[in-house]
Formats: structure tokens, C-alpha cells, sequence
């Protein structure tokens, strides 16, 4: 389980608030209402994991896609808002996180959770350096979708390097973001990727002993004959 920071009181989260935004026009934003460690992770992205095509009909009944849905892995995403659309302040939602504006800091990273066969993908936000009390906390989304506000260039190699940091200290969060397909190899795949491979010529002497024991053209498991002879 990944453990997420609640700051002084440990009964309920007092290391967040939600308050306006310093970045001009960009709505709510969250904020440390206290001072943050480094490498803590101060919550998941929570919200309803879906697919397309349910996120798709939510937007369709309310007319509007301002729904903050945060990328989980191809074809799913978590919702964070409620039935209406809406975020609420007093949820201290990740949702509430702004992108750093040109000019100022990314102090949190989004992690992905190790895979596990049994579980939802999930994603958590942890601070990348100590916070100071009263700051605006932000995070960047990703790196290749497009935005339509001036945003902060973000340092992909020190993202990866602090990312590696971060899950030595939070074993179950992982460093790939995003997260790398799971590629599921069916065993026919399998197969008929090995029968497509070209065989390898032998680098020996036909008929020398080398050549008898260099089995570097073999692309498929020696097959196994059941024996009559005892
Ligand atoms: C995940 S929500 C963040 C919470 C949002 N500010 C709110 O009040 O609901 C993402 C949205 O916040 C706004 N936003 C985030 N970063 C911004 C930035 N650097 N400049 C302007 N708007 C930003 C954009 O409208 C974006 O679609």
C-alpha cells in the first residue's frame, strides 16, 4: 500500500487546502497548508476509473468535457468529479492541482502505482523537493498533449531521475510515466513470432564436433519425442 502524508494531525489531512488559484483565470488550486517533506506523497488521483466510452457518455449528458479525467493507461482514465461534473474543495482532491505557470516551480510529480493483476490502475502525486507553507502546489500531466494556457516547460530527465528517488523510498509506485503498455504475449503470438525469425546460419564447419554442438540456428525448442524403447 502506498502511504500518503497527512501532515501534523494525523486524523485528518491538515497539510492541504483548496483556495483560488494564483494563476490568473486558472480556477481553484491546491495548496500546502503546511510545510511539506520531501518525497512524501501527498494523495491518489481519485475519482471513478473508466473506460472511453463511459467517460464519453458522461460528457455527452452534461455538455461540457471539464471533467479533470487523468490518463491511467491506454483506453482508461479516473474520473475525479461527482455524477454533476463537479469537484469539491472540502474532497482536497489531487484534481484541484494546477500546472506550474512559465516562470515558476513543479513541486510535485505524478507517480503510477506498480501494475498489480488484482487492482485499478492508480495514480498518486508526491512532492519533488520540501514545500513551503502557503504555496500553490504543481504538477505537470504529461508531456505530449497539447494545452491551451502557457504552462512551465517541464525537466523530463530530472523527473525521471527523482521519480527513481521517490519509489526506492515507495516501493508500490512506479517510475515509468507514463505508465508502459502491458504488453500481454498470448502464447501463439509467441510462437508464430519465433517461426517468422530467419534461422541463423551456423558459424562452424559442417560436420566438425563445433559445428555438432552450436545450436545458434536453433529458433524453436528442440522437440521432445516420447521414447517406446524401454
Ligand atoms: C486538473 S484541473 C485543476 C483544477 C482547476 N484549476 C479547477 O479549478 O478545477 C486542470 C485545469 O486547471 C486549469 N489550469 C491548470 N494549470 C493551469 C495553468 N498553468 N494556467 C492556466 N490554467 C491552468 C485548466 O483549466 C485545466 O484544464
Amino acid at each position: 500500500m502506498v502511504e500518503i502524508y497527512r501532515g501534523c494531525d494525523r486524523a485528518v489531512s491538515s497539510a492541504l487546502r483548496v483556495q483560488d488559484s494564483r494563476i490568473p483565470g486558472a480556477g481553484m488550486g491546491l495548496f500546502a497548508a503546511e510545510e511539506l517533506p520531501e518525497y512524501v506523497v501527498i494523495g491518489q488521483y481519485s475519482g471513478e476509473v473508466k473506460d472511453y466510452a463511459r467517460f464519453g457518455e458522461k460528457v455527452q449528458r452534461l455538455g461540457h468535457n471539464h471533467l479533470h479525467p487523468f490518463y491511467l493507461k491506454p483506453g482508461l482514465l479516473v474520473d475525479p468529479t461527482d455524477e454533476e461534473g463537479a469537484l469539491h474543495p472540502a474532497s482536497l482532491s489531487m484534481a484541484f492541482t494546477n500546472e506550474a505557470p512559465p516562470g515558476e516551480r513543479y513541486n510535485l510529480l505524478a507517480l503510477y502505482a506498480q501494475p498489480c493483476a488484482d487492482q485499478d490502475p492508480a495514480v498518486y502525486f508526491c512532492t519533488r523537493e520540501r514545500v513551503p507553507k502557503g504555496s500553490e502546489l504543481f504538477v505537470c500531466y504529461g508531456y505530449d498533449h497539447p494545452r491551451e494556457y502557457p504552462w512551465a516547460d517541464p525537466d523530463i530527465d530530472l523527473d525521471t531521475h527523482q521519480r527513481q528517488q521517490i519509489c526506492q523510498r515507495h516501493p508500490h509506485l512506479s517510475p515509468e510515466f507514463p505508465p508502459k503498455d502491458p504488453l500481454v504475449q498470448r502464447p501463439q503470438d509467441v510462437v508464430e513470432e519465433v517461426v517468422r525469425k530467419e534461422p541463423v546460419e551456423s558459424h562452424f564447419e559442417v560436420g566438425t564436433d563445433a559445428w555438432r554442438t552450436d545450436f545458434s540456428d536453433v529458433v524453436l525448442d528442440a522437440p521432445v519425442y516420447e521414447t517406446d524403447s524401454e
